[in-house]
């Protein structure tokens, strides 16, 4: 099975190792495994090697001259080929946990001691080939989804003095590796702001991996965060790569992070105060380094007191807060924000040329939006869709009818409505969560959330 596996990958592995034997013996198994191999025997080679032939793993000898044994020149050559997205397996006669612990830091993916078990051997180049992979399709399919939002409405718009002073803040704060507490009402821009301290952040090569903490059942949790390996538990049929290791040296945005059941919380507070985890069904302690920043739209501290949340990961997470300020208070972003909108969707509806009437702006400023930049978005979706002429005016904001038209209205207690509402949008959409939150102007997380709160049942 192991054989079959290999040789999936055509793939090339640079041997970086000063003594010709071991290149040798290093050469013979991995090239009776199915791999290609190059070699390098001394430092500068192994970086002109890596350049020149872009191997698909390497595995790097910590001490290249005989008579070191610090590790120094490993750890040199490591901190060269961070850049390279390379897989890097480190090699040592005389390996100490210290010397591991600080070349995986360095971002080294793994740590075998010579003289090598062969089976281990191959078993971690197999699984690190594995990672790489999934890696670069997810880097892929990032990179597509980004230069497709970059096109459209990836534009960060800051006008208001509320949101100018939120600006300065990150741009401080980016380039840190400080964990980053997002807090804000729905749709205040709080996945957008994540996005944005990556981006601004010396991480944003690599990728940003979101992960909706409100969407993930409770028995998969530790699957999706860590990762597991084939048969750690019944559903587990093949390998599978966590988040944490998905992120590896880049960003890792949990949202909803509230949702985060209480009996999963003190294995993510062990990663974030030591930075180690193990993947399910697996023994061996991976380190992680990624950035993490988090959001919500609960009140954290309210969930510590009711015994929802533990007070020590809120501590880790909350290095710094950033609160973003509901769209009612940013008076001064709403019309950007909204020519944005029409912008975005005249492109998608085909229109040209389209402006907003002063009375139109009047009434996008007097609106209490509840759903903040979100429910703009679709009010303006709207009136580009509605728009017969080159104006919005605005009737075609269709803001009055939900404003005041209360008649209709039956008092209850609050959460009964909401409920109500919830479940009336389910059946309409026929439990489309995607479907039933845009009719409830919400996001698809809050929708989950509430749908969690209420007990009521939707197709994950
Ligand atoms: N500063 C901004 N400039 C331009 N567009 C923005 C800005 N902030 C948010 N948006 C847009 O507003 C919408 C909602 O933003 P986002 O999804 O980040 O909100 P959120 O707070 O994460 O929502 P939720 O809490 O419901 O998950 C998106 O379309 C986003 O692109």
């Amino acid at each position: 099975m192991h054989e079959t596996n290999i040789k999936k990958y055509n793939a090339t592995i640079l041997l970086a190792d000063d003594d010709e034997d071991i290149r040798l013996a290093l050469a013979l198994l991995l090239m009776a495994a199915g791999y290609q191999t190059i070699e390098a025997s001394n430092a500068k080679e192994v970086i002109i090697q890596t350049n020149r032939q872009k191997p698909d793993l390497i595995l790097l000898d910590m001490n290249f001259s005989r008579d070191t044994t610090s590790g120094q020149e490993g750890l040199d050559i490591l901190s060269q080929l961070k850049q390279s997205n390379i897989p890097i397996i480190l090699m040592t006669a005389w390996g100490s946990i210290e010397l591991a612990v600080n070349g995986l830091k360095q971002g080294a993916c793994d740590f075998i001691e010579k003289p090598w078990n062969k089976e281990k051997l191959l078993n971690s180049i197999l699984q690190q080939l594995n990672f790489s992979k999934i890696k670069q399709e997810h880097q892929g399919y990032r990179q597509l989804l980004s230069s497709d939002q970059s096109q459209s409405h990836k534009i960060w718009i800051c006008q208001s003095q509320a949101m100018k002073n939120i600006e300065q803040l990150v741009t401080q704060i980016a380039p840190t590796d400080a964990n980053v507490l997002i807090l804000g009402e729905n749709g205040t821009g709080k996945s957008q702001l994540a996005e944005r301290i990556h981006q601004l952040s010396a991480r944003q090569k690599h990728p940003l991996i979101a992960v909706n903490m409100a969407a993930i059942p409770d028995n998969l949790f530790e699957s999706e965060l860590f990762g597991h390996q084939k048969g750690a538990f019944t559903d587990a049929k093949q390998n599978r790569i966590g988040r944490f290791q998905l992120a590896d040296q880049g960003t890792l945005f949990f949202d909803e992070i509230g949702s985060l059941p209480i009996t999963l919380q003190p294995k993510l507070l062990r990663v974030l105060e030591t930075g180690q985890y193990e993947v399910l069904g697996s023994s061996q302690t991976q380190v992680s380094n990624v950035r993490l920043i988090s959001a919500t739209n609960a009140d954290l501290s309210k969930q510590v007191s009711e015994g929802a949340f533990r007070q020590d990961l809120l501590y880790r997470l909350n290095t710094l807060v950033i609160t973003l300020p509901p769209l009612r208070e940013r008076l001064n972003d709403i019309q950007p924000l909204a020519e944005n909108f029409i912008d975005l969707f005249s492109i998608k509806y085909r229109k040209s040329n389209l402006k907003l009437t002063p009375e139109a702006i009047n009434k996008l400023k007097q609106h209490n939006w509840p759903g903040n930049i979100r429910e703009l978005g679709h009010t303006m979706e709207r009136a580009v869709l509605l728009s017969m002429t080159n104006e919005i005016n605005q009737e075609q904001l269709l803001l009055d009818s939900a404003d005041n038209d209360h008649s209709s209205i039956q008092l209850q207690p609050l959460e009964q409505a909401e409920r109500q509402l919830i479940e009336k949008a389910m059946t309409t959409t026929s439990g489309q969560v995607i479907e039933a939150a845009k009719l409830l102007d919400i996001s698809r997380n809050a929708l989950y959330r509430r749908l969690e709160k209420f007990g009521i049942k939707y197709e994950s």
